[in-house]
């Protein structure tokens, strides 16, 4: 397994926001987690990304290839982040830095984990630009991230995470603040660039459309918990727990 997750829980204080959650996601397996607002989703995330906001505590357990993310020293979680382990979160201004232009940004993302010289990075940030099809790429690298559309920054954040064919990718709502047309290129270039690699995906939404698009699995968290977990397909269509049902009944998934 790419990643396994067992009994994790975030505590802020006595108080459990997640509450022994369990689950794994295979080499190149892709599963969404859903559950409405406050359900622990990002907060699960966050957890095995070692990122979890100051004053809140995680334990349990969360491998990644075999070894232990929970409680690793912070050297050494930053660096299997961005090489082993990349995320996408939903505002892509977040992830880069308004004052460098894109192509340096993901030849620093290459450079930070390989020996490739400046050059072979900056052609490998260009190739990189172009697979996530943004247009003339050599040129588009040395945009700034303003001069882009919300659509191509996303692109370029993507093109970052990718950067290391990481063994997991986890994205956070990646296409919620984009328009619809762009949303459905953006899950696609996720589609593609998680199977070329064979990269575990765990995809994070409250979009059932998007989620019976992108994922073959997916677990329901509720409250904290994880409720249901099954095949996209029969969660999607034979819910078992109420509140999948209550989901279900009060998304538009037939309309999309
Ligand atoms: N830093 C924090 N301190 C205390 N409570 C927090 C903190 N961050 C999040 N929470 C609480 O933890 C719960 C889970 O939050 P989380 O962000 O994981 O939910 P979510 O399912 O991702 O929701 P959304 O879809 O709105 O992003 C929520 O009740 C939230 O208010």
């Amino acid at each position: 397994m790419t990643l396994e997750v067992s009994e994790l829980s975030v505590h802020a204080g006595a108080h459990a926001l997640v509450r022994e959650v369990s689950f794994a996601v295979g080499a190149g397996e892709r599963v969404g987690l859903i559950g409405e607002s406050g359900s622990g989703k990002s907060l699960t995330a966050s957890a095995v990304m070692g990122l979890l906001p100051e004053g809140l505590r995680a334990s349990g357990s969360a491998k990644l290839t075999g070894t232990e993310l929970l409680g690793a020293p912070e050297r050494e979680l930053s660096r299997r982040r961005g090489r082993d382990l990349a995320m996408v979160f939903q505002e892509p201004m977040t992830a880069l830095n308004p004052l460098m232009r894109v192509g340096r940004q993901v030849a620093e993302a290459i450079r930070l984990h390989t020996r490739k010289s400046r050059r072979a990075a900056h052609e490998a940030a260009v190739a990189l630009l172009d697979a996530v099809k943004l247009p003339d790429p050599e040129q588009l690298a040395r945009a700034y991230p303003h001069q882009l559309s919300g659509g191509q920054r996303q692109r370029v954040v993507l093109a970052i995470a990718l950067a290391n064919d990481p063994a997991l990718l986890i994205c956070d709502e990646p296409t919620t603040a984009l328009d619809v047309t762009v949303q459905a290129q953006v899950l696609d270039l996720i589609l593609t660039g998680v199977a070329e690699r064979e990269t575990a995906l765990l995809f994070i939404t409250h979009d059932l459309a998007v989620v019976a698009r992108v994922c073959t699995r997916v677990l329901v968290m509720f409250e904290g918990r994880i409720v249901e977990e099954g095949s996209t397909s029969d969660v999607l269509t034979r819910p078992r727990h109420d509140y999948t049902k209550k989901l279900l009944a009060a998304s538009d998934l037939e309309a999309a």
